[in-house]
């Protein structure tokens, strides 16, 4: 770990190079059984199909999914071992980490997204994959009903403050926040309030070079709103 700025950073490692590289990734990492990889199979080849019938990822990333998608995604449970609870995945669109996150794993998902056909998708994947520690909260977060998260995540979904702001009140004290906040993490970051960034180290993505995931711990007060 080294200091920027005011938080410490993780070592440097090498990103994942090619899709042969991110299964190896993921097989030597988070040793999935022989069911997880097939589930894992199944949801990449569902994903790519049902891109074709709703923007869910971007086409020019469809030759990398391992790498760009399932990895990307995986890598955080890897910063989240000894994690437990509910992991609640904000904005889940496709599923991406929530999904790839219940089929590695045996912790309760909510996937919260506000799509209607977003959702759809991620309740077939779930009742194809027996998942059924998997639930879908199609609303926006702001309507979801308050409950005590072990893991927030959320890729691509709000700007961090505006995330942090909104997700508050699902955070305890043991309450873990795994936000891939791409190449502007450090940026948003020191934008938040001093108590906020006090929870938070930076991690190198294993995904890109330039990208950063903030790895958070503890509760977090929602910010006090005056009368409308
Ligand atoms: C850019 S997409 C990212 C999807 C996915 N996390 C990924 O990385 O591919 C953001 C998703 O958040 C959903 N979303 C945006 N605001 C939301 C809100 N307030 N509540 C629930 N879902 C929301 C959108 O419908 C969209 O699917």
């Amino acid at each position: 770990m080294t200091n920027l700025g005011r938080w410490l950073v993780s070592s440097d490692h090498a990103v994942l190079a090619s899709e042969a590289e991110a299964r190896d990734w993921i097989a030597d990492v988070l040793s999935p059984t022989a069911e997880q990889w097939a589930r894992l199979e199944r949801f990449a080849a569902m994903l790519v199909a049902e891109n074709a019938r709703q923007n869910l990822i971007a086409a020019s990333t469809v030759p990398n999914l391992w790498v760009r998608h399932i990895a990307d995604s995986a890598q955080l449970l890897d910063l989240d071992r000894d994690g437990a609870g509910l992991w609640v995945d904000l904005g889940s669109g496709p599923g991406l980490p929530g999904l790839v996150v219940a089929i590695l794993s045996e912790r309760p998902v909510l996937l919260v997204e506000s799509r209607r056909r977003r959702c759809d998708f991620l309740r077939d994947v779930a009742v194809e994959l027996k998942l059924r520690h998997v639930a879908v909260a199609e609303a926006r977060l702001e309507a979801v009903e308050t409950r005590p998260a072990g893991t927030i995540s959320a890729r691509a979904f709000a700007p961090l403050d505006r995330l942090i702001d909104l997700s508050a009140r699902f955070s305890t004290e043991s309450t873990r926040w795994l936000l891939p906040k791409g190449r502007n993490a450090v940026k948003e970051l020191a934008l938040l309030p001093r108590a906020w960034q006090s929870l938070f180290h930076v991690e190198h993505s294993r995904t890109d070079a330039e990208s950063r995931i903030l790895v958070g711990q503890g509760r977090i007060a929602p910010k006090k709103r005056g009368k409308a």
